[in-house]
């Protein structure tokens, strides 16, 4: 350590962070028009799921879902999932998983394609290519999984998405601990806010 003063010392304190992040689209700033085809999915979502796969026992999950954005052209996602019995009380807090949704730009204007990166505290990311099917749909296939040494053996998965109804609805299927792809959830979500 030297004496010398770093080039910030005695600069005026930091205050909080001065940008403005939304789920609702009446409040914060303009969506970023590359995000028009992803708008259905921009809110809060809570809702019910099962799961299953060969090799555990098969369950019932509830799930809250955020899209947000800062009016930059990407989406902030945030999904937080806890075990329920079939009455739907809470039995354990279960997956979390935060990532990006951004749409594929060509000449400045958003194409179908979107890229989807996720990360788990189980310690795997996913990163997908997916794909908008009419503007309801979003079907996406894992690109790369990269895992830690400690985390369970996850090779590959798909997921499907689509807004039915008002409803938010996914497939999940998983390749994993060895077992081929095939579902591992499939849930049903409203939308509570946004
Ligand atoms: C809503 C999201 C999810 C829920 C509620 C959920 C729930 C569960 C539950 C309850 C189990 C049984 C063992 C345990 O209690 O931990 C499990 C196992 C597992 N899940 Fe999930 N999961 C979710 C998402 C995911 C995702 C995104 C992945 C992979 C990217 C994944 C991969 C696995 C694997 C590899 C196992 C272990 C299977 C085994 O060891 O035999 N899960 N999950």
């Amino acid at each position: 350590m030297t004496d010398e003063q770093p080039p910030w010392a005695g600069l005026a304190q930091v205050g909080e962070y001065p940008y403005e992040e939304t789920h609702d689209l009446r409040v914060g700033p303009d969506l970023h028009p590359a995000l028009l085809g992803l708008l259905p999915l921009v809110g809060v979502w809570r809702g019910r799921g099962q799961g299953d796969y060969p090799t555990i026992e098969g369950f019932h999950y509830a799930q809250e879902i955020r899209f947000s954005h800062d009016g930059r052209p990407f989406l902030f996602y945030e999904s937080r999932a806890w075990v329920i019995d079939v009455d739907g009380n809470p039995i354990k807090p279960s997956n979390r998983e935060t990532g990006w949704w951004r749409p594929v730009l060509a000449d400045g204007k958003a194409t179908d394609e979107v890229e989807v990166l996720l990360s788990q505290p189980t310690g795997i990311m996913e990163l997908y290519i997916g794909q908008a099917k009419g503007t309801t749909q979003w079907d996406m296939a894992t690109d790369a999984v990269v895992r830690t040494s400690t985390a369970k053996e996850v090779r590959g998965a798909k997921r499907l998405y689509g807004i039915v109804e008002g409803a938010l609805l996914y497939a999940f299927d998983l390749a994993a601990v060895g077992q081929p792809l095939q579902p591992h959830l499939s849930a049903r979500l409203e939308r509570v806010a946004g």
